[in-house]
């Protein structure tokens, strides 16, 4: 049984790789942003745009606790989670953090793919694109810092996940 939160910047791959690790710990696996929507019943975008990032920032936190209760889990928090309402603390005394890290060409990348979802970055051009997310990573390295796991590149494999586990045993 294990209680994992998964966190980074946007396009890094915090949904990809709870739903594979998810499968491989025969768990749960969730996603914030998806939980967000559900309850909400409306896109990210729809929200960013109705309701505010503030109204976003909220919901995000209320719902991140409900993860207190649960036994094992894997989830894929938002690009921002970490970094607002005092989650990051809160995650580490509730289960293993580990921060998911890519260099900034793949992220930019992977994002001009997957803009319209992204409230963030949609109305960004390509090379908008690249400056934002190179300010971003800096100013919200302070907070994925503080995960207890960082993996970048090659590093985020299902052999560093056993690693994990072993130590958390
Ligand atoms: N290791 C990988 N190899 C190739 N493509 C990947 C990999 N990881 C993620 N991707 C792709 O990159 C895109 C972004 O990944 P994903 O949605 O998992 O990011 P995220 O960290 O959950 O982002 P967000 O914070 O915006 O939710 C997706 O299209 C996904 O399929
Ligand atoms: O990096 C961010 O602030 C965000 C990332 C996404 O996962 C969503 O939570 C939302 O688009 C905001
Ligand atoms: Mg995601």
């Amino acid at each position: 049984m294990a209680k994992i939160f998964l966190i980074g910047m946007m396009g890094v791959g915090k949904s990809h790789w709870a739903e594979k690790w998810a499968r491989k710990l025969k768990t749960g696996h969730y996603d914030l942003d998806n939980l967000i929507e559900n309850l909400e019943e409306k896109t990210i975008p729809e929200i960013f745009a109705e309701d505010g990032e503030n109204y976003f920032r909220n919901t995000e936190a209320k719902i991140l606790r409900w993860f207190g209760e649960k036994k094992s889990f894997v989830l894929a928090t938002g690009g921002g989670a970490a970094c607002f309402e005092k989650n990051m603390e809160w995650m580490n005394r509730n289960g293993i953090t580990i921060w998911l890290d890519e260099p900034l060409g793949i992220l930019v990348g992977r994002l001009k793919l997957g803009k319209e979802n992204r409230p963030l970055i949609k109305n960004l051009s390509d090379r908008e694109l690249h400056s934002f997310i190179e300010n971003k990573l800096l100013e919200r390295e302070s907070f994925y810092r503080q995960a207890q796991y960082h993996l970048s590149g090659s590093e985020i494999s299902n052999k560093s996940l056993e690693k994990i586990l072993q130590e958390n045993e």
